[in-house]
């Protein structure tokens, strides 16, 4: 794609095919093409946008499957710590992909509508504000395709061990003039980790208004 910059240099062949691999894998992480067209034509009752959210939040899982099973290494895990590694990461990776969705450029009119949706699906404004602060702050970082694709498997392999440092070396080379640009990264995931108590409080406040989840959402999410 135009804006893929070149890897690293320092960077062993090794990195350079992980760092690939990684961004491929990525890069097929889509919503399906007619649950974004909905997005822009389904009503807007605060139940259908509700629906059309936990939609996309299910496609979200599932994508979020796929892309995990291509990181290299992650199949050659032991099957639960793949579970539970899935299962520990899975609200913080949707929030992060949501973030990255709201800081590219998508066709224009598709986060417009679905801000508006998210505003207007019975989440409480108390965690509307930290969740679109978020978007803000991660946007604020213009992460290049490889850095967002990095970040998802870091959040996704390592959600308490300490972070490998070479992914150190990608971030310096394309912010040379932020020596601590890998520093502020790391400081989005500790932001993206208080989202997790904030979900919590979301998905309960939902089943209180007897709300339906997927069962997959379920079965990631432990609810109901
Ligand atoms: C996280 C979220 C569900 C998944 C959405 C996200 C907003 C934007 C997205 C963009 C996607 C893309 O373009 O690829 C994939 C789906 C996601 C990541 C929603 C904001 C609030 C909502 C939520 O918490 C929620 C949880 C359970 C539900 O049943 C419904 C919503």
């Amino acid at each position: 794609t135009a804006n893929r910059s070149p890897p690293p240099p320092n960077c062993s062949r090794e990195q350079r095919a992980l760092i690939q691999a990684i961004l491929k894998a990525y890069e097929r992480h889509q919503i399906p093409h007619d649950v974004a067209k909905k997005l822009l034509h389904d009503q807007y009752s605060v139940e259908e946008n509700f629906l059309l959210l936990t939609e996309m939040a299910t496609n979200q899982v599932q994508v979020l499957v796929e892309f995990t099973k291509n990181i290299p290494g992650f199949l050659s895990l032991d099957h639960e710590d793949q579970i539970a590694l899935l299962k520990g990461s899975a609200v913080e990776a949707m929030f992060l992909r949501s973030a990255q969705v709201f800081s590219s450029k998508t066709p224009a009119g598709h986060t417009e509508v679905l801000e508006d949706r998210i505003r207007k699906s019975g989440i409480s404004e108390e965690f509307i504000i930290p969740m679109f602060n978020f978007y803000k702050s991660i946007g604020g970082l213009h992460m290049n395709p490889e850095e967002q694709a990095l970040l998802t498997a870091i959040t996704i392999l390592t959600p308490d061990r300490p972070y490998v440092k070479d992914q150190s070396k990608l971030c310096t080379l394309h912010h040379p003039h932020e020596p601590q640009y890998f520093a502020r990264l790391l400081g989005r995931l500790t932001e993206l980790r208080s989202l997790n108590h904030y979900h919590t409080e979301i998905i309960s406040s939902w089943r209180v208004s007897d709300h339906k989840f997927t069962p997959l959402l379920c079965e990631i999410w432990d609810v109901q």
